[in-house]
């Protein structure tokens, strides 16, 4: 067989749900909670285990999930996801002789604290919307990448947007507009400057405050003012806008990629032979749609990045 094949493999668990609660007293700001989707993939040399019937080298998956809710437990300390995903990188890198790299993703359910009459709850929780990612890769070396981002992060403004100046041909029934609604679902990922384990913050939980800050960029660079807003000639002037603001911010930040789809809010404009003008659109009533949708996505890195 050699020669002739070249395989490679990996193996893991996916959907590995924990949840982790940390017990501070409520004079020390209350629980903190987590509710986290884990999946670990490992490069692993078990090739035997795919041609033959040798299992002797595989790290079952099965430990791989028990794996999960051990360094959760060790997790006494709060941690963050990027954190703990690096925690679990290494424990499988540096325990298994035959695993050269582990990739661990991780999607946080959005569990936000309550406030009761104005005040934070010491150990209440609501579900919110938008949810915090990261996807890390470590290798036996002891080299890094943290990818981190958000999913689903859903924004919209009634006015200060429009589409003109775009190709008109035959195949165009789109007409020009400087007032429309824009809405979007943001998906954004990030690139953390970390190449080496050695390079990793102490600071605790800076990742996550890292999450609140980028997300509270993206959305201020969307909306504008409060106020007055900001004109939007296009969902791809805005996304750009938004990388750039993040970059320029956050620079220990080296690339920033933004997926934005462009959900439509078609004006309604209805009417017959009987009753013409039953509904005559003044940018009042419109049909939310969100199939067919637009598709934008961009990559935005500094020019002089080495990634
Ligand atoms: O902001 C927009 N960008 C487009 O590329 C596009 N295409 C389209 O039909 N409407 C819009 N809006």
């Amino acid at each position: 067989m050699a020669g002739r094949f070249d395989l490679q493999g990996r193996h893991g668990k996916s959907r590995v749900r924990v949840s982790r609660v940390w017990r501070r007293p409520a004079e020390a700001g209350g629980h903190l909670f987590v509710e986290w989707s884990v999946a670990v993939s490992v490069v692993s040399d078990c090739l035997p285990s795919y041609t033959s019937d040798d299992n002797s080298a595989i790290v079952a998956t099965d430990s791989i999930k028990n794996t999960v809710y051990v360094k959760a437990k060790e997790c006494t300390e709060v941690v963050s996801m990027e954190e703990f995903a690096v925690i679990l990188g290494r424990h499988f890198t540096s325990l298994y002789s035959q695993v050269s790299e582990a990739t661990v993703t991780i999607v946080e359910r959005p569990w936000e604290r309550v406030a009761v009459d104005g005040k934070p709850h010491s150990h209440g929780f609501k579900l919110g919307s938008e949810k915090h990612t990261t996807e890390v890769n470590v290798k036996k070396s002891g080299s890094l990448l943290i990818n981190s981002g958000i999913q689903g992060y859903s924004l919209l403004k009634t006015t200060q947007s429009g589409f003109e100046g775009f190709v008109r041909d035959r195949y165009t029934l789109l007409p020009e507009t400087r007032e429309r609604i824009v809405a979007t679902e943001v998906t954004a990922w990030w690139r953390y400057p970390f190449e080496h384990i050695s390079q990793l913050p102490s600071k605790p939980f800076c990742f996550t405050q890292r999450y609140q800050d980028v997300k509270k960029v993206l959305a201020d660079t969307f909306f504008g003012p409060p106020d007055v807003g900001v004109y939007s000639p296009s969902v791809q002037n805005t996304l750009y806008l938004m990388a750039r603001e993040v970059l320029t911010r956050f620079p220990d930040i080296a690339s920033v990629q933004l997926r934005m789809p462009n959900l439509h809010f078609i004006p309604v404009n209805l009417g017959g032979k009987e009753n013409p003008g039953l509904v005559k659109f003044a940018d009042d009533v419109y049909m939310p749609t969100d199939e067919p949708h637009g598709t934008i996505e961009a990559t935005l890195s500094r020019a002089n990045s080495k990634l």
